[in-house]
C-alpha cells in the first residue's frame, strides 16, 4: 500500500536547500532542474562537484556555499533534499528543519523524509511521475524507459487540440465535462474483434 499523495510543486515559487554536494547531491539537484529549470537552489557543502559547479556557473538562480551545514541555512527556506555522506548529521538536519516545518528529503534515510523523489516520464506538457514507495528506485527507472516507449509522440498535439476545444466550450461546468467526456470516449472504449 502507497500512502504518498502525488502533487505537481511550482519550484520557481519556492526556495529549495540542498545539502551535499557529491555524487547524490548532483543527481538530486540534475532531478530538480531536468523538471524545473526556474528553480531557486541553495546548495552547502564543504567539496563540491566540478559538475554542480557547472550548472551554477551557467545559472543566476543556483547560490553554492562552500562550508558545511549550518543551521541559520534553513531561514526562508521551504524545501530540503539532504544527501551528505554523514547518516547521524542528516537524521540531525532533518530534526530542525521539522521543527521549521520545511518539507525534507534525506537520501539515505526513508523512514524520516517527508517526500521522495519520483522517476519522472516526460512528452511536452505531459508529466507522469512514478513512485514505487522507496521499494525498488531501479524499478521506477525502468517503468519510466517503458511508458516513455509506449506513450506516442503526439500526444502534445492532442492535448493542444483538447485545450482549444476546453477553451472554446462555453455553458455550464457540467456541460463541459460532459462535451469533454464524450470527445475522449475513445480513448477507453475497448477495442472490439473484428474478422
Ligand atoms: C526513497 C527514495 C528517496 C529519495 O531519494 O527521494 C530513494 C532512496 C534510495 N535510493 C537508493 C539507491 C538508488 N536510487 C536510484 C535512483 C533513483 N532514486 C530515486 C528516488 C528514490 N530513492 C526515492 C524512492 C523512489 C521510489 O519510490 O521509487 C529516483 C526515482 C528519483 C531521483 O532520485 O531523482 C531515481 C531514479 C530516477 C530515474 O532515472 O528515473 C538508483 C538507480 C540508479 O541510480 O540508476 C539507486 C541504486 C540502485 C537501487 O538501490 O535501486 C538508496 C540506497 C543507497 C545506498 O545503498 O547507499 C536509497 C536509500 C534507501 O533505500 O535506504
Ligand atoms: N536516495 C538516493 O537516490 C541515493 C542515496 N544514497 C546515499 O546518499 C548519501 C550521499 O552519497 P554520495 O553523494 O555518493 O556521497 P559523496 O561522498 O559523493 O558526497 C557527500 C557530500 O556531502 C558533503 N558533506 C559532508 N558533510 C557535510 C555537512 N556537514 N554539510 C554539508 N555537506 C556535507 C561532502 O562534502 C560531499 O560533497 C550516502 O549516504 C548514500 O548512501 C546513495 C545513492 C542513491
Amino acid at each position: 500500500m502507497n500512502d504518498l499523495f502525488p502533487i505537481f510543486i511550482k519550484l520557481e515559487n519556492l526556495q529549495t536547500l540542498i545539502v551535499g554536494g557529491g555524487y547524490v547531491g548532483l543527481e538530486k539537484i540534475t532531478a530538480v532542474l531536468q523538471n524545473s529549470p526556474n528553480a531557486n537552489i541553495t546548495l552547502v557543502s564543504p567539496e563540491i562537484r566540478f559538475e554542480i559547479r557547472e550548472i551554477a556557473e551557467a545559472n543566476s538562480r543556483i547560490n553554492l556555499i562552500e562550508r558545511k551545514f549550518s543551521d541559520d541555512d534553513l531561514a526562508g527556506q521551504d524545501l530540503m533534499i539532504v544527501a551528505t555522506n554523514d547518516k547521524e548529521e542528516n537524521k540531525r538536519i532533518a530534526r530542525i528543519a521539522r521543527k521549521k516545518h520545511i518539507l525534507t528529503n534525506v537520501a539515505d534515510t526513508p523512514d524520516i523524509c517527508d517526500f521522495y523523489l519520483s522517476s519522472v516520464v516526460r512528452k511536452g506538457n505531459l508529466k507522469v511521475a512514478i513512485s514505487t514507495n522507496g521499494m525498488s528506485p531501479t524499478l521506477a527507472k525502468r517503468l519510466k524507459e517503458v511508458l516513455g516507449e509506449a506513450l506516442p509522440d503526439n500526444l502534445e498535439t492532442a492535448m493542444e487540440q483538447l485545450k482549444a476545444v476546453r477553451d472554446m466550450l462555453k455553458g455550464d461546468f457540467a456541460q463541459k465535462v460532459d462535451e469533454l467526456n464524450r470527445i475522449t470516449a475513445v480513448l477507453t472504449e475497448k477495442k472490439t474483434e473484428t474478422k
